[in-house]
């Protein structure tokens, strides 16, 4: 980064002072239109860097790496199943898959190494039941030179993958292969057992479904294009129920964020054989062959800059990369005959001034190029910033890929195509700050980087069903993509939003939060919202990224902060006072949380407004100390008291009860996981602590939100462990929540209810 850092600057001082800013195309033709000499500074700075960023590749290192893990692989698959009796057979099986994955990984582009690594895997996955991910491991055995004496092995065993999978077509494909080679006696039984499988299967009437089609209807919600203070905006066609799902949004470009390996083509996060590309320094994954199939197109692009851990460095501009990549083939037959970049970027333009139509839901291409963006009014140094980071793509896709190839056959030049690329990558920067998500999903708790969720053998006890008690391992929030999603960035926003958005991979499903009526406009919360932040806090954001002054009905009243000081009532510890208040915050402080800051900050101090006493909070201080012997029965119940006892101080669903509830129950969990034996008395209270927290949940954040959903992982944890009845309502009410998870991690719920749940609360 530093290294990106010193070139900026460089590059900086060159291109200083940059005139007034008109528009995307004339920002970037002014780094065009520099002296020679100073345009050929930029130019070699910019070679510099990426010549910079290659890193040293000892493929002698890498193979031994990779043929490591995969012989501790191998030792553990073989362990015999008596050390680890009967109910841990998974872990030694989706041990050895862990391990396999580390070897697949670490193998990088070393092709006799890597194909080793996925027969093995292969072999695994299939004994632990994945048998798509089996059948793939074979294929990519094979793809990478899996020696040819031993083929057949692979071959049958994708043949077995699928027959299990019921797929006639490959398993006839795979039978006529093997029949054309020579196979010892044990093959020949195998092969035979395969012909009869695949008679069988094509006796059987073909019960599998169909893709089920996409129910179509008609929008009930429509774009409203207005000149005017807030711009575009999505008003409701008919009155709207609280929780119908108004429209879903699929994304063709999003980005993962940070280092987190979730697959490149359709975002999923809970991977058991993650596929790498082996060129990217382990930095590129996807969940099965057709995922990185379908991603090709963008990666050939891409290769080289994850080799060189390049887009890391560009922040919002790497998602404006993939914009312009995936959008660039619709763009194409337009400016095909255009003469020149100025011809170019006006038939561009042109095409942002038409009216968004319904039937152009599948447009993405021209929904993006009408975003807005702020960028005519971003500060000098963050415009130039962006204006650099268009350029290094730009140079990189012209010295390190062939991207610049298909443009040969069009009108304008090379050097005018490099300038239109440029202007359209900093164009989508600049819309992407104001427009861009970020999608979320439930992890594993405490995953490393290089992990992943299904692979954690002391979680599952088959595919996809989680062992007794390890939901709540399942609970962990994190932001995992960065995602253009151009219908939903039409919807303005309040701190009060109409809708709440699910994110299913890279698809966004928007449900209405309230009932909306015929007419009304459908907002989206871009920051905290009212319940969860003081207007100071939010409006900062609003002001500084998206460049207005919200004057939403909860901003605009009297006492714009009443909805968020309900989560913070106190009663005064004075024995002589009693009286219940809310802090008064301090000029510049934008929140309250106190037990947050530390203990010398002026923010940390709360006063009674009416007896003028600073409360000491001893009880909180005295909780939190006790905490660190939760994993003695004792000091738990201790802990049980201490909570119900803070509400002599802490008023309604006060925040922090919250805080105290998790701070309390997660390190409960932690010790039970590692062997604490909890009684009946520990589930009992800790099912009472968790319903508190999620009533406070629902109160402030919605019955549907992640957060409700995370911390309900415990409670179902609870009823799976102890026998408690639960009414049907009650359980059918917990149930309705999975309707706001990914597909995913809806089914792993779904198995885990069914497994655990249904016998023991009945
Ligand atoms: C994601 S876009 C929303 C769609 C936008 N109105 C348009 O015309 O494309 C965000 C931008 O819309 C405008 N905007 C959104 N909500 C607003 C509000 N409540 N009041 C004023 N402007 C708003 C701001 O310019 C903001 O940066």
């Amino acid at each position: 980064m530093d290294n990106l850092a010193q070139i900026f600057t460089q590059q900086d001082e060159l291109i200083a002072p940059v005139g007034a800013y008109q528009n995307e195309y004339e920002a970037i033709k002014a780094l065009h239109s520099l002296s020679e000499e100073k345009r050929q500074s930029l130019q070699d700075l910019t070679r510099k860097l990426l010549g910079d960023l290659d890193e040293p590749h000892d493929r002698k290192a890498i193979a031994d790496r990779s043929q490591m893990w995969r012989k501790r692989g191998n030792s553990l698959f073989r362990s015999s199943a008596k050390e680890f009796g009967p109910d841990a057979e998974a872990e030694r099986v989706l041990g050895a898959c862990r391990l396999y994955t580390k070897a697949v990984l670490d193998a990088e582009d070393v092709k006799d190494v890597l194909c080793l690594a996925f027969a093995n895997r292969g072999i695994a996955l299939q004994e632990y039941g994945y048998y798509q991910e089996a059948y793939d491991d074979c294929a990519n055995a094979l793809e990478f030179g899996y020696p040819r004496r031993l083929q057949h092995k692979v071959i049958i065993r994708q043949a077995h993958c699928a027959a299990k999978l019921k797929r006639t077509e490959q398993l006839t494909e795979h039978i006529a292969c093997l029949e054309k080679l020579q196979l010892n006696e044990i093959f020949r039984h195998q092969l035979e057992d395969l012909k009869h499988n695949l008679e069988m299967l094509r006796g059987q009437s073909s019960s599998e479904k169909s893709e089920e089609e996409q129910e179509k209807t008609d929008p009930i919600q429509e774009i409203v294009c207005q000149a005017g203070r807030s711009g575009r905006h999505m008003i409701s066609k008919e009155a709207i129920p609280q929780g119908k799902i108004i429209f879903r949004e699929q994304a063709t470009c999003f980005v993962p964020l940070e280092q987190r390996l979730i697959c490149q083509q359709c975002a999923c996060s809970l991977m058991c054989a993650p596929i790498p590309c082996p060129m990217c320094r382990q930095r590129v994954v996807y969940c099965s062959r057709e995922c990185r199939e379908r991603h090709k197109s963008i990666h050939r692009f891409e290769c080289a800059a994850y080799r060189k851990d390049l887009l890391k460095m560009v922040g919002v501009s790497h998602l404006a990369l993939r914009m312009v990549l995936s959008y660039m083939p619709s763009m194409l037959p337009q400016l095909q005959e255009c003469a020149s970049s100025a011809e170019m970027w006006s038939t561009l333009m042109t095409l942002t001034t038409g009216a968004d139509k319904e039937d152009e839901q599948t447009q993405q291409y021209l929904q993006s190029l009408r975003m807005i963006s702020h960028l005519d009014k971003a500060p000098q140094a963050e415009l130039v910033y962006h204006m650099l980071c268009a350029n290094l793509l730009q140079v990189y896709l012209k010295e390190c890929t062939d991207f610049f190839d298909q443009f040969q056959t069009t009108s304008a030049s090379v050097e005018d195509w490099h300038l239109i690329v440029a202007a359209l990558i900093l164009r989508s920067a600049g819309q992407l700050l104001v427009n861009g998500h970020v999608g979320d999903a439930l992890l594993p708790v405490n995953l490393e980087a290089n992990e992943f969720g299904l692979l954690q053998p002391e979680m599952w006890q088959k595919p996809r069903h989680l062992q007794l008690g390890q939901l709540h391992n399942l609970s962990q929030t994190e932001p995992l993509t960065a995602i253009n999603l151009p219908y939903l960035s039409i919807c303005n926003h309040a701190c009060a939003p109409s809708i709440r958005t699910k994110f299913d991979g890279c698809t966004a499903v928007c449900y209405s939060a309230v009932d909306i009526e015929a007419g009304d406009e459908i907002f989206n919360c871009y920051t905290m919202d009212y319940k969860k932040s003081m207007l100071r806090q939010r409006s900062q954001p609003l002001r500084q990224v998206y460049k207005f002054d919200c004057s939403c009905a909860k901003c605009t009243r009297t006492d714009p902060d009443q909805d968020y000081l309900k989560f913070h009532r106190y009663r005064c510890e004075n024995e002589n006072c009693r009286r219940e208040f809310v802090p008064e915050p301090l000029p510049h402080q934008t929140n309250l949380n106190w037990w947050l800051q530390s203990p010398d900050a002026a923010e940390a101090s709360v006063c009674c407004p009416v007896c003028k006493k600073t409360q000491v909070f001893a009880w909180f201080n005295d909780f939190m100390c006790l905490i660190d012997s939760c994993g003695e029965a004792k000091a738990r119940r201790e802990l049980y008291k201490a909570f119900d006892g803070v509400d002599k101080y802490l008023v309604a669903h006060h925040i922090l009860k919250r805080k105290l509830a998790e701070a309390l129950i997660e390190p409960c969990f932690a010790e039970m996981d590692e062997g604490c034996v909890l009684d009946d008395v520990d589930y009992e209270n800790l099912m009472r602590i968790v319903e508190t927290q999620l009533e406070g949940t629902a109160a402030q954040s919605g019955g549907n939100s992640m957060e409700y959903i995370s911390q309900m992982t415990y409670l179902w944890d609870l009823w799976a462990l102890s026998k408690c009845k639960r009414s049907e309502q009650q359980l059918q009410e917990m149930k309705g929540k999975l309707e706001y998870l990914a597909a995913e991690h809806r089914e792993i719920f779904e198995n885990y209810y069914n497994d655990f749940i249904v016998q023991q609360c009945k």
